[in-house]
């Protein structure tokens, strides 16, 4: 079956989402004629990309494996408008947005669910589980489809099949307590959705990951998503108060006070689980009032040590902005920080340095304390500050990087992020260790840049973005130097992912970061949730 129109005319659309790219077609923009020369040339870049984007019209997607009768039966249960088989699609829902996932788009033949299903209701949901345990069909909750771990790809795994079950119609305010500040969300609200919902009563969410436009609550809540914010408002973790987990063996709700000591917390066993114990359909969250100021202020640090060190002393003062970022040398001299002006002659006013960016939002007494005892320990620990021109610019290209990396696949240069999280004792040693093992493996020269964006009292997350000459077959290439890299990390005791989740590319180190012990506790649970295994079969466990 070929796909024979653009994936962006499908029945059942996804918000303006390249199929085989990041992001709104609108928003792409190609390297300009100096950039590309530049990088080019600093990689040594001689041919063109050995995998070139390819025509939608020619992909060929497998014919569906439902039969009439299987299809009548999943229509019964969410309505007749709410099933497809269209290749269109069944395409859009048929991978994350890794480079790996990105690369594989480059490829006539692909690999898709069977079918796509839209449930509206925690009962319907419930009805789609038992029919795909009697029936032996596979089930892949679906939010945004921007996993970068191979979380929503269509594994069947043993199974005849596989549905593509998509979250977005539960895509309502459900409640807010305004006195509590908790809101309840449907899973498939997405990030603009729940600011826009918020807004309207006057709350945030505060949740602001870089995949913030298409990512969904449901999403967030079982890959502990970290965004941008996290300083200020914490990890998604953090502020979920209760939550409704949809099993083959019936509904699991957890949570009904902020704290508890009832045995372990189910909460966080939901969390993170990533669809392979059932559906999570609604979340309470904490919101906040909307601020009334907010300040930003960039700083200059002469080494990467010393603002880790800064940083170290704010989040141990406890006394957190709303956004705390520092690029190391490397990311600074690039410009990272700043997508909209990569490859211009890096920033002038850090020669040599690292530029760190805080932002704080809040009332504006609540801002100016928190400002000044930041700004303290800032000077205290060598930071010069910049005023607020840096972390201005941040804020205002801070969700266009990703678009970089497919024009850089486009012309033979690899990109890609990965991310870690370990103690402050430690931070140093991890990244000369993942530095090292990404130039080992890759050609010279590689580019390892890295950001601390997530930052504790006990340690940090550290974040990496890798740039290279692309050689041989592009994906197997990446491949083999993300094995390289993830088996590092285990090796020098940090974790294989702080944000990321584990889908199915980390799998293969649960046992090292967990334990097989560990490992068996998840599996006693699903055995228990979703004893035919049909929930997302081959992630995470
Ligand atoms: C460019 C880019 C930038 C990113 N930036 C960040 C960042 O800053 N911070 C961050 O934390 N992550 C980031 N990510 C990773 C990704 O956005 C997050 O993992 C996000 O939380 C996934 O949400 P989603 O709705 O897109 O889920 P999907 O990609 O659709 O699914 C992710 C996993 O969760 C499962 N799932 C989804 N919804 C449900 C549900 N309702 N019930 C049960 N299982 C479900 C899926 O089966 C899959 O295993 C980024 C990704 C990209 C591509």
């Amino acid at each position: 079956m070929t796909v024979g129109s653009s994936p962006n005319s499908a029945p059942f659309p996804v918000p303006p989402m390249r199929w085989d790219a990041w992001g709104d077609p609108e928003l792409a923009a190609p390297l300009s004629e100096g950039t590309s020369t530049l990088i080019r040339g600093m990689l040594g870049v001689t041919g063109e990309t050995t995998l070139p984007t390819i025509d939608p019209a020619t992909v060929i997607v497998p014919p569906s494996r439902l039969s009439g009768e299987d299809l009548a039966a999943l229509r019964a249960i969410v309505g007749d408008d709410w099933v497809s088989t269209a290749a269109v699609d069944r395409l859009l829902r048929a991978s994350g947005k890794s480079t790996p996932d990105l690369l594989r788009r480059r490829r006539p033949h692909q690999d898709a669910p069977d079918a796509v299903v839209i449930p509206a209701s925690d009962d319907q949901v419930g009805q789609l589980l038992t029919w795909c345990t009697d029936h032996r069909v596979a089930v892949v909750p679906f939010g945004g489809g921007t996993s970068v771990v191979g979380g929503v790809d269509p594994v069947a795994d043993g199974f005849g099949a596989t549905v593509s079950v998509d979250l977005r119609r539960m895509d309502a305010l459900l409640d807010l307590d305004e006195v509590s500040q908790v809101a309840t969300l449907g899973a498939g609200v997405t990030g603009p959705d729940a600011e826009r919902l918020l807004g309207e009563r006057g709350y945030s969410l505060g949740h602001f990951p870089q995949s913030f436009r298409y990512a969904t609550i449901g999403g967030f809540a079982v890959t502990r998503s970290s965004g941008q914010a996290s300083a200020g408002y914490g990890r998604f973790d953090d502020m979920v108060q209760a939550i409704t987990l949809v099993t083959p063996r019936g509904i699991l709700q957890a949570g009904r006070s902020p704290k508890n000591a009832v045995g372990p917390d189910l909460r966080q066993l939901i969390m993170g689980s990533e669809g392979v114990f059932g559906v999570v359909t609604r979340v309470a969250v904490r919101v906040h009032r909307r601020p009334t100021a907010t300040e930003y202020e960039g700083w200059r640090f002469d080494s990467f040590d010393a603002a880790a060190q800064a940083f170290r002393a704010v989040a141990q003062e406890g006394v957190m902005p709303t956004v705390m970022r520092v690029s190391d040398e490397l990311e600074t001299a690039l410009n990272l920080a700043r997508p909209t002006e990569i490859g211009e002659s890096g920033d002038k006013a850090v020669p040599g340095g690292c530029l760190a960016i805080t932002t704080f939002e809040g009332s504006p007494t609540a801002v100016a304390a928190r400002a000044g005892v930041v700004r303290e320990t800032f000077a205290a620990a060598g930071g010069q500050s910049l005023g607020p021109g840096p972390a201005q610019m941040w804020e205002h290209g801070r969700f266009s990087g990703p678009y970089l990396r497919d024009a850089l696949l486009d012309i033979g240069v690899g990109c890609e992020t990965l991310e870690t999280a370990t103690t402050w004792a430690r931070l140093a040693e991890v990244k000369t260790a993942v530095t090292t093992a990404l130039a080992a493996v890759l050609p010279e020269p590689t580019v390892v840049m890295c950001h601390l964006s997530h930052t504790y009292a006990t340690g940090a997350s550290l974040y990496f973005t890798v740039v290279y000459r692309q050689e041989g077959d592009a994906l197997e290439q990446w491949l083999a130097a993300k094995h390289h890299v993830t088996t590092t990390l285990t090796e020098v005791g940090a974790s294989i992912t702080h944000h990321h989740a584990v889908g199915r590319d980390h799998r293969p180190w649960m046992s090292a970061e967990i334990g097989d012990l560990g490992v068996a506790v998840l599996s006693a649970v699903k055995a228990v949730l979703d004893p035919a295994g049909v929930c997302n079969p081959g992630k995470l466990i």
